[in-house]
């Protein structure tokens, strides 16, 4: 073969395609993993290019895009299409797609039929929301090679039975039973365990505890990757910042150099720091 041009910058563009052994291979090698929301093929690029390991197509879509008051009127449509625009402009990341409000609660097979639509639109497995519950559809989802992570501790399908967007896990009982949940979604099937707003001594803890890579957002440091919303690190969505959230545009000249900085922030593990942890 003849060799190939040097490439002008150094960026990750020509990285392996993450896939599942690899993401757990990061957590048994203590490799933090980095993911980011994401929404179309132009992010999806950049991100990628920025060494961003995971690509979140979330219903978050809902409130930050389409300036819905909650992700629950976000719909399959809208899922796929937006799958369908990160897989266009991604290589190498992992693309992971949320299951929207009401697809996936009615039965596994409802699950199924829905998942395999995000999976048809270009995702490399699905993220569903839930406690005890979703274990069978879990179970169901991946014995039939549909890969899934599940969603934790806060899931802001249920703010309304939640009573608003609250820490979870806070009292000894309530962190025992999350902690069970995510065993038995690990033992269930899950490759992977995300927690959103939970104390950060619960996340190391459960985090240690399992053998899937758990992703915390709101759950301390201790958890094997970290995410964020894209848009509230670019510091472009209007209104009151959540504690756990971080201006990564602070002091960076570009997006490219605020995604970046995340990803060195995350595998750095100066991301996030107590004053983003509860
Ligand atoms: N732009 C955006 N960012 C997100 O992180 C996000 C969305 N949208 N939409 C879906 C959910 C909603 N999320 C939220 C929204 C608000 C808080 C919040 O204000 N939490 C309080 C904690 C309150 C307590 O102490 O219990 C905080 O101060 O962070 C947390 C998560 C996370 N998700
Ligand atoms: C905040 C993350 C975890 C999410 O589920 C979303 O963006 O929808
Ligand atoms: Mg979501």
């Amino acid at each position: 073969m003849s060799a190939q041009p040097t490439p002008a910058t150094t960026t990750t563009s020509s990285r392996k395609a993450v896939s599942l052994p690899h993401l757990l291979d990061m957590k048994k090698q203590g490799e933090k993993i980095a993911m980011l929301t994401c929404y179309d093929a132009c992010f999806a690029s950049v991100l990628d290019a920025s060494g961003v390991d995971v690509l979140l197509i979330g219903d978050s879509l809902g409130m930050v895009l389409g300036g819905m008051p909650s992700t629950l009127p976000v719909t399959m449509e809208m899922m796929e299409y937006h799958t369908r625009c990160v897989a266009a402009g991604n290589k190498s990341a992992w693309v992971l797609a949320d299951m929207p409000f009401g697809s996936y609660q009615e039965s596994p097979e409802q699950a199924y039929r829905n998942a395999a639509r995000l999976m048809a639109a270009g995702a490399n497995m699905v993220k569903l929301e839930g406690t005890a519950w979703l274990a069978d559809t879990v179970n169901y989802l991946t014995t039939r090679d549909i890969p899934v992570c599940a969603h934790l501790g806060l899931t802001p399908q249920s703010v309304s039975a939640l009573g608003g967007y609250r820490v979870q896990g806070k009292d000894a009982k309530a962190a025992k039973l999350l902690k069970t949940n995510a065993k038995l979604m690990q033992d269930s099937g899950a490759q992977m365990v995300l927690f959103e707003l939970i104390p950060g001594k619960l996340g190391a803890d459960i985090s240690k505890s399992l053998t899937v890579p758990t992703i915390g957002i709101g759950a301390g440091v201790d958890c094997d990757g970290q995410v964020l919303v894209l848009h509230d690190m670019l510091n472009v969505f209007p209104g009151k910042k959540p504690k756990f959230v971080r201006n990564f545009m602070d002091n960076q000249p570009s997006i490219q150099a605020a995604v970046q900085a995340y990803v060195s922030a995350v595998k750095g593990k100066t991301f996030p720091g107590p004053e983003h942890t509860f």
